[in-house]
This record gives structure tokens, C-alpha cells and sequence, in this order.
């Protein structure tokens, strides 16, 4: 792969007072980044690598005008250097940008994998917080690109683990657990066997959504058998930490939580209209990420699957995905629809305006299953009160929270048919003029 280094040229003329300072970019074709200083203006070194690599001339372009706009701000005092940040990665996700780390360089990031960065750990493997050094020369300035390091546990049991969930409750026959094996990351997408972690990667490559985890980059290190899959980082973590939180200074405000709903509406009528739609197949609280402003995003594609791609309805296959989440006519009859992805988002929806777990053994019996509980309350808006999250203090839209109620029993309808589109979902969440602030 070539490699692009911008050079700069032309600083005698003085700049001007206002707007970008005017850079010469011209791309150098060097072998690595272990570029000489002795060419003029070099304003990468170290980690910065895969910013040269990974963005167009153009991203390039924007990048050094920002910097010196910035850097001269700076010198007039406006702005202090602490502020300084990059511009994020090209929104565009494809396999070609992704970058291919070493071991070497995500064990730096993360400090050895050192426990204190350790984010969670989930069915197949633990997810770090890792600090990407990245320093630009011609300013001095460095900063640290903060991003989520998922390390696949050795021996992974994700599909073991999330048929046991099923299996646990009666639901489903004695499954049929895929071997793990591996078929390379891109390559895995159309095989009816292969691993969670190439599932993950192999879509996460081909989708770009606002509402949809970032994936950076992976190393694939076969003689240290290691794989990782490095993402954006999102500082708020999943959103069950926040939602079934006791504490009050992780209370999610009705603003927020309707920003949540439509942000998660949006991602997955994405998925479902694609060319050939993806069913996400494990939709719940825990695979929603939130970032510092609480922009949801849809994380952990390690069970999705392509939707039926010859006109017919549904697929079928091995049952999986996440008990209390999961529509009938996929738990009891093995059909999954586009529109089983439509019954899990309507138990969140249940979720989000209770506060309640869609599943809790610790509940009293009869209001176990959120769903079978919720629903008279739901269905009838003179009674919805007295199911909404009591840490919301009243403090929520009452014509809101009852279209809401009502897009929420029609979600969860046990025929698939009945149940709206998530399109349809996601244009009447807009149509409520739900994101004013969080
Ligand atoms: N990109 C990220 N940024 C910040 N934190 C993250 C990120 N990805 C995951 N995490 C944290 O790591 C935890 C584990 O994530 P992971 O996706 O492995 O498992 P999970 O979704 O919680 O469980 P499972 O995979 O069993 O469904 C999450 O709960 C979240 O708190």
C-alpha cells in the first residue's frame, strides 16, 4: 500500500488573519513511516501511521488546515493547546480502510491489557480502553486517540453461551452449536458456520451508519493466535449500565431516552433496507452504545445474519439471541423475519419506559416477563402511568409516552406481519420531534 506524506511548503509568506492558513500538500510515496526529518515539513510521526494510510488527500487536507488554523489561534491566545483535537476517521467504513494493527501496537495502547482498562467483558472476550498515540510534528501537539480493544478469549463459547440462555428456559430443542473455526474476517460472511468475531468484522465492514459502532481496524496474528477488533471508542458504555442503573446520577432523562429510541429506530431500518437486509438478531439494552453526548450506537454484530435475499420472508437456521428479546415465531418455530429485529426493539421499548429489565427472576411472579406483564398497562393510556420508570419523577411527555406505548405493543405482536416496520417506527419517532437535548 502506498503511503501519502504531506509536505509543506511556502511558509515565508505571512498568514493571513483570518480563515486557514494556505498549505502546499504534495503526496510522497516513502516505504514507512520511519521518514527521514530531513525533508521540509513532515507533520506525522509515531502512531499517526495509519491516519496517513487510512485517509484521502482530501481528509489530509483538512486535517493540516485545521492544525494551523488552530495552532494560530492558539499563539493569539484564543484557543488554549489542550483543546487541539483531530478530526475523526473517514465516516466511510469499508474493508479497504480498515486498518490492520499489530499485537505489538494494541498491547501499547492498552498497557498490557492492565485490568484498570478493561471496559466489560461479554460473551467472547474482554473489551479494553486503549490510547492511540498520535502526534503531529509541525505543531509539537500530541494527543491520544481513545478506542475499545476487544481481545477474543482463547477458547470463545459466544453461540454455546447464548443457546444456553435460550435452552435454559425450555424454549428451544437441544441446539445444534457451531464449531468454532476460522475462515479469515471477509470471507466468513456467506458460510453457515463461523465464529462471532468474523461475524462481527465481516459486517461491521460493509455498513456506515451515524447509529452504528465505528470498527477501526483488527489484528489477525495467527502465530500468536491472536484476534482483536478495535472500535471507536464510546465513553458512556452500554446503555444497561445507565438504564437499570440504582443510582441517580446515571438517570437517563426522558430526553435522552427518546435521542436512544430514535437513534436505534434509525440503525436498524438502515440494516433492513439495505440491498440484501441484515437481521441484527440480538437487539437489547446491552449491545447499545452510548457516546460522550449519548448518541446511541449499535454494537456486537456476532449473531447477525443476512436476511432472505430470494423474496421469500424469513430465514432459518440455528435459534439464537438473547432470552426475553426474542420474537415467537423465532424461539418456538425457527422462521427468523426482518421483523423479529422489530419484536426485540419493542422490548426495549418496554424497557426504556419502565426502567425495567425485560427479564428479572428477582420480580415477583407474573411480572418475570416484562412483556406478558406490561402490556394491559401499555395498551390502555390511562393506565400507562403507573408503569413508567419511577426515577423519571413524572418528568416525561404524556401524549409522547403513550405513542410510544403504542408502537411498543405493536412491536411485540406475536405474528411478525402485524408488527410495523422498524422504517415506519423510525419516521413516527421523528415525527414526535423527539431530539430537541438530551
Ligand atoms: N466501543 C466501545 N466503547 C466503550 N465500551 C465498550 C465498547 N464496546 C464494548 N464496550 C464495553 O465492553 C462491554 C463488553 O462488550 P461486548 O460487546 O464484548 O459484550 P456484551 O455485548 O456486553 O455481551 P455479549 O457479547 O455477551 O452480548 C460492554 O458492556 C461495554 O460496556
Amino acid at each position: 500500500m502506498g503511503i501519502l506524506c504531506c509536505c509543506i511548503s511556502g511558509q515565508s509568506s505571512p498568514a493571513p488573519e483570518t480563515g486557514p492558513v494556505p498549505v502546499f500538500l504534495a503526496p510522497v510515496s516513502i516505504p514507512d513511516l520511519d521518514i527521514a526529518p530531513t525533508s521540509p515539513g513532515h507533520l506525522i510521526e509515531g502512531d499517526i501511521s495509519f491516519l496517513v494510510s487510512d485517509v484521502t488527500v482530501n481528509n489530509w487536507f483538512s486535517m493540516v488546515t485545521m492544525t494551523f488554523t488552530r495552532r494560530r489561534s492558539a499563539a493569539l491566545g484564543k484557543t488554549a493547546p489542550e483543546d487541539i483535537e483531530l478530526p475523526d476517521l473517514p465516516d466511510e467504513t469499508s474493508e479497504s480502510k480498515l486498518r490492520v494493527f499489530t499485537f505489538e501496537q494494541l498491547k501499547t495502547a492498552t498497557f498490557s491489557f492492565r485490568s484498570d482498562m478493561l471496559l466489560g467483558k461479554g460473551g467472547f472476550g474482554s473489551v479494553y480502553k486503549g490510547l492511540l498515540k498520535e502526534k503531529l510534528i509541525f505543531t509539537g501537539y500530541a494527543r491520544k486517540r481513545r478506542i475499545a480493544v476487544k481481545k477474543l478469549d482463547s477458547d470463545s463459547k459466544q453461540g454455546l453461551r447464548q443457546w444456553q440462555v435460550l435452552e435454559k428456559h425450555g424454549d428451544v430443542a437441544e441446539p445444534d452449536v457451531p464449531k468454532r473455526c476460522f475462515h479469515g474476517f471477509f470471507n466468513a460472511i456467506d458460510c453457515e458456520v463461523r465464529s462471532d468475531i468474523e461475524t462481527e468484522v465481516s459486517f461491521l465492514a460493509r455498513v456506515s451508519h451515524p447509529n452504528i459502532v465505528k470498527l477501526l481496524g483488527y489484528c489477525q496474528e495467527n502465530e500468536n493466535k491472536e484476534l482483536l477488533i478495535v472500535y471507536q471508542f464510546m465513553e458512556k458504555g452500554s446503555l444497561n449500565y445507565h438504564l437499570f442503573a440504582k443510582r441517580t446520577d446515571r438517570l437517563l432523562s426522558w430526553a435522552t431516552r427518546l435521542k436512544i429510541i430514535t437513534g436505534m429506530a434509525r440503525a436498524l431500518s438502515y440494516l433492513h433496507t439495505m440491498e440484501r437486509p441484515i437481521i441484527f438478531r440480538d437487539f437489547k439494552t446491552s449491545n447499545i452504545l452510548l457516546d460522550e453526548n449519548y448518541t446511541p450506537k449499535l454494537s456486537d454484530f456476532g449473531l447477525a445474519k443476512w436476511g432472505p435475499g430470494d423474496g421469500s420472508s424469513y430465514v432459518t437456521g440455528n435459534v439464537m439471541g438473547t432470552y426475553g428479546y426474542v420474537g415467537p415465531e423465532y424461539k418456538k418455530g425457527g422462521k427468523l423475519y426482518v421483523k423479529s429485529d422489530v419484536y426485540s426493539y419493542g422490548v426495549v421499548l418496554m424497557e426504556m419506559l419502565t426502567g425495567l429489565r425485560a427479564i428479572d427472576k428477582k420480580r415477583p411472579p407474573g411480572q418475570q416477563d416484562l412483556r406478558e406483564w406490561a402490556l394491559p398497562f401499555l395498551s390502555d393510556r390511562t393506565k400507562l402511568r403507573h408503569i413508567m420508570d419511577p426515577r423519571l419523577q413524572g418528568k416525561y411527555g404524556t401524549k409522547q409516552a403513550s405513542e410510544i406505548a403504542a408502537l411498543a405493543v405493536r412491536c411485540v405482536k406475536a405474528n411478525p406481519t402485524f408488527r410495523p416496520s422498524m422504517k415506519e417506527v423510525a419516521e413516527r419517532l421523528d415525527g414526535l420531534k423527539l431530539q430537541k437535548k438530551h
